[in-house]
């Protein structure tokens, strides 16, 4: 396995009884950076970022944490990785200063780390507050300073803005996003939120009923989606396409529209003569952005949004 990456799978499957729900996943999550492991509630996230924990045992395939394999050195690698999976575990009647006291005391880690978290997470002024008066942000923040408090080479967040208020997901998204350059961790942040991906990571990597459909680097993705085309409404759109195609024209038929992409002004008034001349009236022709929106739409199939 290559060093370059904090997470690499192979083939990552996890079946309940006869139902697969996470098949033959190859994640690969270079070091440094923001993943982004987007999909739809039920997916499969949560189970995959088990299984990346050693929290449930892969059916088939590996997981490598770090360069290691997660089943056979889970408590060497564990060590070397802070997570926040579900809601944070936290005691209301302490402050979150003693909170994360207590986790230092656990770990046998210098006191001194508790406010450099703090800092980390900007909680220092409330670190004296007790921890149920805090906000559902705060609580949120509190546990990823729990995750990051051992020095962690890899956080993994599992739809850490679930439940919070604009404002809350503003603060959770800035924090993530500052957290590679203070201290050199990988992060691995999963969300069923195209957009909250979209602010945050590098890398994207699209789970789908169980299967990896989309991993690479998200400005592939956004240079996919300012792609501008053409959409003509003309008679007969199947024989048009054919016709032009023949011609050499790198045109495709989108439902009931003759499409091209990209094109120079020059290249539609040919287009249009063409037409015309092969006897294609037209109709309608309109410009048209596509938005990452529709892109993940038809990754993901028409109709199941993100
Ligand atoms: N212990 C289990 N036994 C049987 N099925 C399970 C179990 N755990 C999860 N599943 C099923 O596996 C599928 C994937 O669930 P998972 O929680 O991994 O999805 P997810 O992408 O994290 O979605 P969500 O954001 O809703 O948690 C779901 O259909 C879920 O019902």
């Amino acid at each position: 396995m290559t060093n370059a990456y904090a997470v690499q799978t192979v083939n990552l499957t996890k079946r309940f009884k006869n139902k697969t729900v996470v098949r033959g996943i190859n994640l690969e999550v270079p070091k440094g950076e923001i993943y982004g492991f987007l999909g739809p509630n039920g997916a499969g996230k949560t189970t995959t970022i088990k299984m990346l924990l050693g929290l449930t045992r892969p059916t088939e395939g590996e997981a490598y944490i770090l360069g290691k394999n997660i089943q056979t050195s889970r408590n060497q690698v564990l060590g070397k990785v802070g997570s926040l999976v579900e809601s944070p575990s936290y005691y209301g009647h302490l402050t979150g200063y003693e909170n994360l006291k207590i986790i230092t005391q656990v770990l046998g880690l210098n006191e001194k780390r508790i406010d450099e978290v703090l800092r980390l997470v900007r909680l220092e002024k409330d670190a004296h507050r007790l921890a149920r008066n805090y906000s559902l942000g705060m609580k949120q923040r509190l546990g990823i300073a729990a995750a990051l408090i051992g020095n962690p080479e890899l956080l993994i967040l599992d739809e850490p803005t679930n439940g919070l208020d604009p404002a809350g997901i503003q603060e959770i998204r800035e924090l993530i996003k500052s957290l590679p350059q203070m201290t050199g961790v990988t992060i691995l942040l999963s969300s069923h939120l195209l957009n909250e991906i979209e602010q945050v990571a590098s890398i994207v990597g699209i789970i789908h009923g169980g299967t990896c459909i989309y991993q690479n680097r998200l400005h592939h993705l956004k240079n996919q989606a300012a792609k501008k085309r053409i959409e003509m409404e003309v008679i007969s759109v199947k024989e048009a396409a054919h016709s032009l195609k023949q011609l050499g024209w790198n045109v495709y038929q989108d439902q009931n529209h003759l499409c091209l992409d990209n094109p120079a002004k020059e290249e539609i008034a040919l287009l249009i003569q063409s037409l015309v001349q092969h006897n294609f009236s037209i109709y309608d022709l309109r410009h048209r952005e596509q938005s990452l929106e529709d892109i993940f739409l038809h990754l993901t199939g028409k109709g199941q949004s993100l």
